[in-house]
């Protein structure tokens, strides 16, 4: 049976390795490029962000000229954020941006497409890496073609946790999110990383290389593509609180399995903060 999403697909990976090729050109001159702040002076956006986000949408509206889109430097110049049922495109030109301007190696693009609400399909390229991960629906996941597996681990005193400390820096949050941290590594797991991109943490949740990802304050842009690609190797999405995951509340947790997976949301102290389709 013919894909319908397939040539839709195919488009984004060729994009996001186009794009990719656009950062890594762009990496060592990242210090000097004109590093501008959005919502506090530690969410990060350069010139590139913006020229990617434009490359990928452009390119779109050409082949598929009825699609909408939600991507990150868009909304950040006003665009609305609202996820319909419409096929939609949900656009992180770099997610890592932070890495970016310091020149640290975890740097992605991330394309998610939604019809319906469900995510579609997935491609999350790694650039400096040269790590193409993809996922459609039903499909599988892989990385440069090699299929994904989650870990097997059962034990979260096995486990590796990433997790990220986010751009929020109110004290009130800085200590929720400490607290959360504390109780994670008191289980004991084995260790906490953040790769510092939430695409790229969720790959290696998808790769096995981690067993659990979460992260209050990530958008729909961060997790759209990657949330695919764990579900289709074999992993779990939800709720920091343990509930359905909503790609709209800026809240995720993925793990290997259910049982890392609960055992974790147990741990979070699971704040609310504004969704990314709250009215503005
Ligand atoms: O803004 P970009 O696209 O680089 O993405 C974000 C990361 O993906 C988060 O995990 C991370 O915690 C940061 O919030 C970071 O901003
Ligand atoms: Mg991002
Ligand atoms: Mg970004």
């Amino acid at each position: 049976m013919t894909d319908i999403w397939q040539s839709a697909m195919d488009h984004a990976v060729a994009l996001a390795r186009k794009a990719g090729q656009v950062v890594r050109d762009a990496v060592g001159d990242a210090q000097k490029e004109a590093v501008m702040v959005k919502s506090s002076s530690i969410d990060l956006v350069t010139q590139t962000d913006q020229k990617v986000e434009k490359l990928i949408i452009q390119s779109v509206k050409e082949k598929f000229p009825t699609h909408c889109f939600i991507g990150e430097e868009s909304v950040a110049a006003g665009e609305v954020c609202v996820l319909t049922d419409s096929p939609t495109w949900i656009i992180d030109p770099i997610d890592g941006t932070t890495n970016f301007v310091h020149t640290f190696p975890f740097v992605a693009i991330s394309i998610g497409f939604s019809v319906n609400k469900q995510v579609e399909f997935g491609v999350v390229y790694s650039c400096l890496q040269d790590q193409m991960y993809t996922a459609r629906r039903g499909k599988g996941a892989f990385c440069n073609g090699r299929p994904l597996r989650v870990s097997h681990e059962k034990d979260i005193r096995q486990a590796i946790i990433a997790t990220e400390f986010g751009s929020n820096r109110d004290p009130g949050v800085v200590d929720k999110v400490f607290s959360s941290l504390k109780r994670v590594v008191s289980i004991p797991v084995h260790g906490v990383r953040g790769a510092g991109s939430a695409a790229i943490n969720m790959c290696l949740v998808a790769s096995g290389c981690v067993e659990a990802y979460y992260e209050i304050g990530i958008h729909v842009w961060d997790i759209a593509a990657g949330s695919l690609i764990v579900s289709e190797a074999g992993g779990v999405l939800m709720d920091v609180d343990g509930g359905l995951l909503d790609l709209m509340s800026r809240r995720v947790l993925a793990a290997n399995n259910q049982s890392v997976a609960e055992h974790l949301a147990k741990e979070i102290d699971a704040f609310r903060v504004r969704r990314d389709d709250a009215a503005s």
